[in-house]
């Protein structure tokens, strides 16, 4: 994050930072592991529940990203109107949101990649965000300390938004890394124990779904990803149970679900809330009322942070989505256009305010 010198190494916080010795948010990466079996039973529990409701794993992908034909064009619009009414549109409520950060709060901003700075595509590997989008994420990164946080590979989305100022949680939160003027800023890496079983199990799979026309397996270092959006609707049902049928033999690997994907992740207690509770400690907003975060995100897996920033009572959440669905964020926008107005909106209003008024010392 820009005008930042936090520096976290591995072993705990280093010169420059704000928190002398490990942190708790470091604490709690280093023991995110604990938590893998009791997660996986929730997990299991919650597909059972999802089974005796008659819901596959299909029908619960294809409500997580629904087309526009197949929901608002043929859905009630009076369902959408309620459903902004609860989550109203950042941009028309732009000035309420800025006036959070009254007093000299300091903005930090956190954004999803996939479908909230990149439109979805077919070909996860050409998810480009366009020049317009990276030059106001580079706006934004001038003014608040910025982060990207998503299901990618930290590596992977660090290439597509190419920006090294930025503070990257790749992984789900699970490869926090900070600008790259910073070289030894490694700052979490709680699941690193699951590299090996994670590299084999994406070979497990790429073998698995290879008859399946259109499947794809992506490596997201310490997770992995089955696409399923170029795959006939027919097959997804046979899919997911080759996915699951590979999994049963990994007690601590569990599997989720994201916009017309499966991802296998480590057991552990850290998602995207996690991460977004560790960046804010880093950098010396732990307990802090001095600080707005804003997280900007389409997906289930950023529902994490939104229940933090509810259950901090602090912050804002923002949900791109086009049609209602069940969220813990405050705000909605619609696509990844309405995400840059809202980040060229933010600049200019940084830009307008007026300095937070000096202190003089006494003489
Ligand atoms: O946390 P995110 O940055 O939103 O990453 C979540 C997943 O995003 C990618 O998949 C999604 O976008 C693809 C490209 O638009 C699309 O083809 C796919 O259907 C979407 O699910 C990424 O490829 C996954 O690995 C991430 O887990």
């Amino acid at each position: 994050m820009t005008n930042q010198d936090v520096v976290v190494s591995e072993m705990g916080i280093a010169a420059g930072s704000a928190l002398p010795g490990p942190s708790p948010a470091l604490l709690a990466c280093r023991g995110a592991a604990a938590g893998a079996m009791s997660l996986r039973y929730l997990d299991l529990a919650a597909a059972a529940a999802r089974s005796a409701a008659g819901c596959t794993w299909a029908d619960a992908m294809r409500a997580s990203s629904p087309t526009r034909s197949s929901s608002r064009a043929a859905d009630d619009a009076d369902e959408f109107t309620a459903w902004m009414r609860k989550h109203p549109s950042a941009l028309g409520k732009f000035e309420q949101i800025v006036a959070g950060a009254s007093g000299g709060k300091k903005i930090v901003m956190f954004l999803d990649y996939d479908g909230t700075l990149s439109p979805i595509v077919a070909d996860p590997d050409a998810a480009y965000m366009s020049d317009a989008m990276r030059a106001a994420v580079r706006d934004v990164a001038k003014h608040f300390p910025t982060a990207i946080v998503s299901g990618r590979c930290r590596d992977k989305v660090r290439n597509f938004v190419g920006l090294s100022e930025l503070y990257y949680a790749g992984s789900h939160g699970m490869d926090i890394k900070g600008p790259s003027s910073n070289p030894e800023s490694v700052l979490c890496q709680p699941a690193s124990e699951f590299l090996p079983v994670i590299d084999e199990v994406y070979k497990l799979l790429v073998e698995k779904t290879k008859s399946t026309p259109g499947a794809k397996v992506e490596n997201n270092k310490f997770c992995l990803s089955v696409h399923f959006r170029c795959v006939d609707e027919k097959r997804w049902n046979a899919l997911a149970e080759q996915v699951k049928a590979v999994i049963k033999d990994y007690p601590k690997l569990k599997l989720t679900q994201g916009r017309k994907v499966l991802e296998i992740r480590p057991s552990i207690m850290w998602d995207k809330g996690k991460a977004l509770e560790f960046l804010l400690e880093s950098l010396g907003f732990a307990n802090c009322s001095d600080v707005l975060p804003v997280y900007i995100g389409d997906d289930r897996t950023d529902e994490d942070a939104f229940k933090v920033l509810r259950k901090r009572g602090q912050g804002i959440g923002i949900l791109v989505s086009k049609c209602p669905k069940e969220t813990n964020a405050s705000y909605s926008l619609q696509d990844p256009s309405e995400v840059m107005d809202f980040l060229l909106r933010l600049v200019d209003w940084k830009r307008k305010s007026p300095p937070p008024p000096m202190i003089r010392p006494r003489v």
